[in-house]
């Protein structure tokens, strides 16, 4: 509650005190999932696979008990380091296993038949559709009554209504998923569960003054690609609900003041000054729910540098693209960079922008609805700073700009085309000229998907992978402008990756998080996990395709038996000719 009226006074500033205290206090003080030496040895010893599984994990007993009884153990051991086998016992005896902190539930919304399926022409992908349709109640979760009342034994944050988790290793809600989740939801005709999810991240904003990149306390002192009013919009054109919009809009403006607020920067062009937006976690030791991994990439770095590297690495998660070379200080090539390399508060990103100058447009047009004025003004700053800080003339596109080395980072990336999607653009040619774009580049080739970037890092957001969020951007960007060749070119990129997905799914009977182009497709590869599946988002990109596209896409290439038909039908007919 302290820490809550911090934010809401502002009397908490970010970048106030030490890292460690600023941690602290933006995390609300958990010294055992965010912060402190339990955390530490716990993670350095690596007694799970992954670091993200301790900090999963419901206490036993009290924090306060538990703190104590570590520290008795830690007061009697030869330099106050605990061995392996002494954390595993204390841990198995002081945690519970994760995933404890929700009960059974399947939402009381879902049905068989959506009117969707009947829109599917190609039996296969109907039937896929309906299997996707079903997988909604695999992936709900609802939190216990216990997490409210008793917070301080769990990392998981309390939400009010059930939530559609990403699945695998993900058991909680995230913020940007929850987007294409939504989206996926309302075409499977499960309005109340997406408006229960829009409520929950409501009641975070109510709360915190911003929703966190995810439901744990170890995800609070960063947020995730702003979409809250992109989701609003969404229910709002299934749903004729003016009065809930009516209730909240004002929380909606006061998630877009966490952006302007703690998020913008001036960056003058000619003799304009223009603000937009970016990430910036100013906020250091390693991240919890990666402790080792972190630690040991800053082992050769001093204090100072490596609590810059910690606090880069936040700011690079906060943008949903958790690792990247587009958030590499050392562009363009030569590569090898790597992960140390990483500046993300350098990077003033495209697609960041691009989302705030829909939620302008959104926030102005909702007011109008209601019967008020604001966010125009704002909206038309927005058009014209993303103009000018962005749009890069040669190259026909939208491109990140970089604050230290006062340049626009020239590679390829999906989030280049953002604006096309979010409508933040005044020039109507922009489609052509990202149609150019495309085809100058050699990332249509690759026929599994839009490859993230052209640069293999070892990085999940980077070649060889391709994510559904940014399939979904690109081809819904392409599929509403006017020009021909550029609905034709998100048509063939929506068949490609369904195709792909199908395919995998047949073969795996799973729906993953991202997937690799190379080769004959198979599911993505690289960073700091294993690919998951599930997959939140990546089963409500699927949906939006075919609801978009039902009535032309194809679950394969012609079967083998169809195609010799052909050739003995060819065959038939030119020997009739003869
Ligand atoms: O544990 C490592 C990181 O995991 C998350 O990031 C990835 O999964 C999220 C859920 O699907 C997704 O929103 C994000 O774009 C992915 O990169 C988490 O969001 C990170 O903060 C975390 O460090």
């Amino acid at each position: 509650i302290a820490w809550t009226t911090w934010v809401r006074t502002g009397v908490l500033k970010l970048g106030v005190g030490t890292p460690q205290e600023v941690a602290s206090y933006y995390m609300g003080g958990s010294h055992i999932y965010c912060t402190g030496d339990l955390l530490k040895q716990v993670q350095l010893a690596k007694l799970f696979s992954d670091d993200k599984h301790f900090v999963d994990m419901p206490l036993q007993e009290s924090p306060e008990l538990v703190l104590k009884k570590f520290q008795q153990l830690v007061n009697v051991t030869p330099e106050g380091i605990l061995s392996k086998e002494q954390l595993q016992q204390f841990v198995s005896s002081s945690f519970r296993d994760p995933g404890q902190e929700f009960e059974l539930w399947e939402p009381q919304d879902w049905m068989s038949s959506p009117q969707i399926l009947a829109k599917i022409s190609d039996q296969k992908l109907q039937a896929w559709a309906s299997d996707l349709n079903a997988k909604w109640k695999s992936l709900g979760r609802k939190i216990k009554d216990d997490v409210r009342t008793r917070p301080m034994f769990y990392s998981q944050i309390y939400v009010p209504h059930p939530v559609i988790v990403p699945g695998g290793r993900f058991i909680e809600y995230y913020y940007w998923d929850s987007y294409w989740v939504i989206e996926g939801l309302l075409l499977s005709e499960m309005a109340a569960t997406a408006k229960g999810m829009i409520q929950n991240l409501l009641y975070l904003v109510e709360r915190y003054g911003h929703i966190p990149n995810g439901g744990r306390v170890y995800y609070l002192c960063r947020s995730q690609p702003p979409f809250l009013t992109l989701m609003m919009d969404a229910y709002l054109a299934h749903a004729n609900d003016t009065e809930f919009l009516r209730e909240n809009i004002h929380l909606l403006e006061v998630e877009y003041e966490f952006w302007q607020r703690n998020r913008s920067v001036s960056i003058t062009v000619g003799d304009r000054n223009h603000t937009l937006n970016y990430y910036n976690v100013q906020i250091g030791e390693p991240r919890p729910e990666s402790y080792s991994k972190d630690w040991e990439l800053a082992s050769d770095l001093n204090e100072d540098a490596r609590q810059e590297l910690w606090a880069e690495l936040k700011s690079a998660a906060e943008s949903g693209w958790d690792f990247s070379s587009r958030w590499f200080l050392s562009w363009p090539p030569p590569l090898p960079a790597t992960l140390k390399d990483t500046k993300a508060s350098a990077v003033v990103p495209v697609d960041l922008n691009a989302f705030l100058c829909k939620t302008e447009h959104l926030l102005a047009s909702f007011y109008r609805i209601l019967g008020k004025e604001p966010f125009q003004a704002a909206l038309e700053r927005r058009l014209e700073a993303v103009q000018a800080v962005f749009w890069n003339e040669a190259a026909g596109v939208w491109l990140d700009f970089n604050l230290l080395k006062k340049q626009p980072n020239p590679a390829f990336y999906p989030s280049n085309l953002a604006p096309l999607w979010t409508d933040c653009f005044s020039d109507q040619a922009a489609a052509e000229r990202a149609v150019r774009y495309l085809e100058g580049s050699t990332v249509l080739s690759y026929k599994n998907g839009l490859p993230t970037s052209l640069f293999r890092t070892g990085e999940q957001w980077d070649l060889p992978n391709a994510w559904p969020p940014l399939q979904h951007m690109v081809i819904a960007g392409l599929a509403k402008s006017s020009s021909s060749r550029a609905k034709e070119i998100a048509f063939d990129l929506a068949q490609n990756w369904v195709r792909t997905n199908f395919a995998l799914y047949k073969k795996y009977q799973a729906m993953f998080e991202k997937y690799n182009v190379d080769g004959d497709g198979k599911p993505g590869t690289g960073g700091e996990y294993q690919v998951q599946e599930g997959f939140g988002w990546t089963n409500g990109v699927v949906l939006q395709l075919l609801d978009l596209y039902g009535d032309r896409l194809t679950s394969g290439s012609p079967s083998t038996l169809f195609r010799a038909w052909i050739v003995a039908a060819c065959l038939f007919l030119l020997d009739l000719k003869w």
